[in-house]
């Protein structure tokens, strides 16, 4: 594997956020020699072969690869909603390769959230329920007044009782992005964020994703699509279930605007 190193460009406001959050909720994410095998019929699939890796809060990460190199097993596996055949998963030092239903549960609940490329947005629900609805599962006491406030930040405040038809792509995607940090988890998952948008509002995504972890959470981003890793502090780079790249950005990292796909 090629192994290079990676120095984070932020700034002031990321070391502030991350005396804030990092210091009293914490976001080191272990995986020690994880595999993960599916039995199907006669066949083992290894969908994860051996492997190591360890993120620490405000970095924005993006893990690429081609379909079926194991992307989205990763994601699954950092954010709890699955469990490694061999190997080691601990988030701040908790192993939780072999925790029952009930601690993943709690753990996910407290520490992640997810993005999809769909949106995967209630239909029957307005732009603020949907968000409201991110910050009641994790427990927020405020839940409506946090939702209010998160639309306002990604630039949906004129669309609060908007439903997700009645909304663009992009729109969708910015609600999707404000129901996960309504819940101030420290970890952000997103799986191809950008994959149903059109260039310019995939730059926007991106932009705001990469804020957050400017902000002081630790971000990862699965994509097929090398352009978005440009702007990456890191890039893990999977092939058939192997780790076969771990590093800064080849040719230094760009600003969203510069990039082109
Ligand atoms: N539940 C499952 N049962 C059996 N095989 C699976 C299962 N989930 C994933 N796999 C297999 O594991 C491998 C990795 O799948 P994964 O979805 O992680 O890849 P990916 O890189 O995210 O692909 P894509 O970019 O197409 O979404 C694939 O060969 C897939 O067929």
């Amino acid at each position: 594997m090629e192994r290079l190193e990676h120095t984070a460009d932020l700034g002031p406001l990321a070391s502030a956020a991350a005396t804030a959050e990092g210091e009293a909720r914490g976001t080191r994410v272990d995986l020690d020699n994880v595999s993960k095998r599916y039995q199907v019929g006669d066949v083992t699939v290894t969908a994860l072969d051996d492997v190591s890796l360890h993120v620490d809060e405000m970095a924005f990460v993006v893990v690429l690869g081609p379909s079926g190199s194991g992307k989205t097993t990763l994601l699954n596996l950092i954010g709890v909603l699955d469990t490694p055949t061999e190997g080691r998963v601990a988030i701040n030092g908790q192993d939780l390769s072999r925790a029952s239903r009930r601690e993943m549960f709690d753990f996910r609940r407290r520490s992640v959230s997810f993005i999809f490329q769909t949106f995967n947005l209630f239909p029957g629900l307005t732009a603020l329920e949907n968000v409201q609805f991110g910050a009641d599962v994790a427990g927020r006491t405020d839940a409506e007044a946090v939702a209010r406030e998160v639309l306002e930040r990604v630039g949906l405040g004129g669309r609060v009782q908007h439903f997700p038809h009645q909304l663009s792509g992009g729109e969708q995607q910015r609600v999707a992005i404000a129901r996960a940090l309504a819940t101030e988890n420290p970890i952000l998952l997103a799986d191809e964020p950008t994959g149903e948008l059109d260039f310019t509002t995939g730059v926007q995504i991106l932009q705001l994703l990469q804020a957050q972890a400017e902000a002081g959470k630790s971000v990862l981003v699965v994509s097929h699509n090398r352009e978005i890793s440009r702007i990456a502090d890191r890039v893990i780079e999977l092939s058939s279930g192997r780790l076969v790249r771990d590093g800064p950005p080849v040719g230094g990292k760009r600003r969203a605007d510069e990039l082109r796909w």
